[in-house]
């Protein structure tokens, strides 16, 4: 799928990693586009976080470049590089009420601080949780919790949201749930978001594209949709394409509907 240059939001060139000796990211390159849900799905110890913590300046690269809205931030220090991120544990101040936690980053910038109080009720509001606005976070549920964490990052107005597998520490009934709110968000905000995880069908259901990896390499980057029904090799195959298949039938087996009727 071919992408307009103006449309592009994060351009990755050429990214490596070696840890040990070990070649963890080997020359990736790929663009995201402004507004996209972009889907990075890999098994465990596929580089995904490495990838993440290199985006956000957590961890330096050996060489290559991330450029974001064209501007080459590969050096810059993790505050000064536009981009937001949610852990999978929400990372919440324990003593800090909702309203606090959403305000706390905005007070410590001099330029919005005068506005802070606006902006945290603003997205408080439409992410739904300024009614429990006065709650410590041990009094919400994981799935609140994961939503004052989404509201604290997007209060900040960052240029790309990384989210590292932030659905994952969820139960069965929650995730489902964050699962929809996570692509109302995005839509609502209009967010470039990139998102990690090993779960096919969270990807498959979020993204608008997903990039498959493998031993620091891509396999895949495209639609759902095109990597679906055009599996680029053996490894997309089995993967993706047997798992889902594998969940689908199951599903089909539960519920007493066969493919045919689909
Ligand atoms: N700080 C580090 N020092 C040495 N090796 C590391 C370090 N961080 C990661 N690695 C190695 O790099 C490889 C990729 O790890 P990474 O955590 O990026 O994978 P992942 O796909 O995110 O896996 P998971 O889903 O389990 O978190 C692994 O072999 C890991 O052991």
């Amino acid at each position: 799928m071919e992408i307009l240059k103006q449309d592009i939001k994060l351009s990755v060139r050429k990214l490596y990693k070696n840890f040990d000796g070990k070649d963890v990211l080997k020359h990736l390159s790929f663009d995201v586009k402004e507004g996209e849900f972009l889907s990075v799905l890999g098994p465990s110890g596929c580089g995904k976080t490495t990838l993440l913590r290199i985006l956000i300046g957590l961890e330096s690269q050996n060489s290559g470049e991330i450029l974001l809205d064209g501007k080459d931030i590969s050096n810059l220090r993790p505050n000064e590089r536009g981009m937001g991120i949610i852990f999978q544990n929400y990372a919440l101040f324990p003593n800090m009420t909702v309203f606090e936690n959403v305000e706390y980053a905005l007070k410590l910038n001099p330029e919005v601080k005068p506005r802070s109080k606006e902006i945290a009720t603003a997205t408080l509001e439409q992410i739904g949780m300024m009614e429990h606005c006065d709650k410590k976070p041990s009094q919400l549920s994981g799935g609140q919790q994961q939503r004052v964490a989404i509201a604290r990052t997007l209060a900040l107005n960052p240029k790309v949201i990384l989210l590292d597998e932030p659905i994952s520490a969820l139960d069965v009934t929650n995730r489902e749930i964050m699962k929809r709110e996570l692509k109302e968000i995005q839509r609502k905000f209009n967010s470039t978001m990139i998102f990690i995880t090993h779960e096919q069908e969270e990807a498959f259901y979020l993204s608008d594209r997903i990039m498959v990896m493998s031993e620091g390499n891509i396999e895949q980057l495209d639609t759902p949709r095109n990597i679906y029904e055009h599996p680029a090799n053996q490894y997309i195959k089995d993967f993706v394409i047997a798992h889902l298949d594998q969940k689908l039938a199951s599903l089909e087996k539960c519920t007493g509907r066969g493919s045919h009727e689909k």
